[in-house]
């Protein structure tokens, strides 16, 4: 990690080059600066999300990616701190007035290993309803019906809601634990990794439900697999050291990145 002075000296080398103001915005970062204790990881990330739009964070490991992230729907609470605003929907959610657990029902996450609770497909998806109160069967299951069907992992264990979520495979279990962030209606998914620990037809898979996913929700990806960013995302942010460097629609990260640095990674030439 760089110490504050060292970023601070750094040139600005961030290139934004599409046109954010004709297109709707879900969530964009201002002035984010966020620090594990006095040590500053992430710096120089005004970033703007379009709904509707799969965004890939891509980036050398170290670089911030998940820091940046976590922070979106304050994740980091606790453990970083986090200055400078995150508007979702124009509301700075970065403030401490704000319901931290409403952020989290209205910005989901799915995370790098598939973490399914000890519980049966069908509790594992109702969880957050259930512990809202939620308990009439139909809408249950009309929830576990609809959220398994986006996930497009349905026909696979519709006929073993009962059975445990820990019996699934990764890219099952991945896919009912996407399934459980959408059974809470959020706005927007971020997901790291999501298929760093599947075999490639799963990863094929989880990338066709998220093309799916992303009629309905505004999708932030980070991903080492550079060939995935370039399939799934319509956008695609570099970030290196703690910044983001490049930002645009990822046809021309991949084809004509402006910055060296950019093309140096994309291409595999990164030192
Ligand atoms: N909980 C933490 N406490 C202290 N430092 C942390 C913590 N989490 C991350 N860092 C540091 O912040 C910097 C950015 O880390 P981060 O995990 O965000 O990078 P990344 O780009 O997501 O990396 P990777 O691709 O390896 O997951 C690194 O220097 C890392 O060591």
């Amino acid at each position: 990690m760089q110490n504050t002075t060292e970023l601070n000296n750094k040139p600005k080398r961030f290139i934004y080059d599409f046109n954010p103001e004709e297109t709707e915005i879900t969530m964009e970062t201002k002035n984010l600066e966020i620090y594990y204790g006095k040590s500053l990881a992430m710096q120089n990330a005004d970033l703007k999300f379009e709904k509707n739009t799969i965004t890939a964070l891509i980036g050398p490991s170290g670089s911030g990616k998940s820091t940046f992230l976590r922070s979106l729907n304050r994740m980091n609470d606790g453990i970083a701190t986090v200055k400078g605003e995150i508007l979702y929907q124009g509301v700075n959610i970065n403030q401490p007035k704000i319901d931290v657990y409403e952020v989290r029902r209205r910005i989901g996450m799915v995370f790098q290993r598939p973490n399914p609770f000890a519980k049966s497909i069908y509790d594992n998806v109702t969880f957050a309803l259930q512990r809202r109160g939620v308990h009439d069967k139909k809408t249950l299951d009309r929830v576990v019906e609809t959220t398994l069907k986006q996930a497009a992992v349905w026909d696979q264990v519709k006929d073993s809601l009962n059975k445990s979520a820990l019996s699934l495979s990764g890219g099952q279990a991945q896919r009912v634990c996407i399934a459980r962030a959408l059974a809470v209606q959020p706005d927007v998914l971020l997901l790291d990794e999501p298929a760093s620990a599947l075999d490639p037809v799963s990863t094929q898979q989880l990338e066709a439900t998220l093309r799916e996913l992303k009629k309905d929700y505004t999708i932030i990806i980070v991903t080492h697999n550079m060939q995935q960013a370039a399939r799934l995302s319509d956008y695609t942010v570099f970030f290196n050291m703690g910044e983001a460097i490049e930002y645009n629609k990822t046809r021309k990260v991949f084809t004509r990145p402006k910055v060296q640095m950019t093309d140096d990674y994309v291409s595999g030439n990164f030192g």
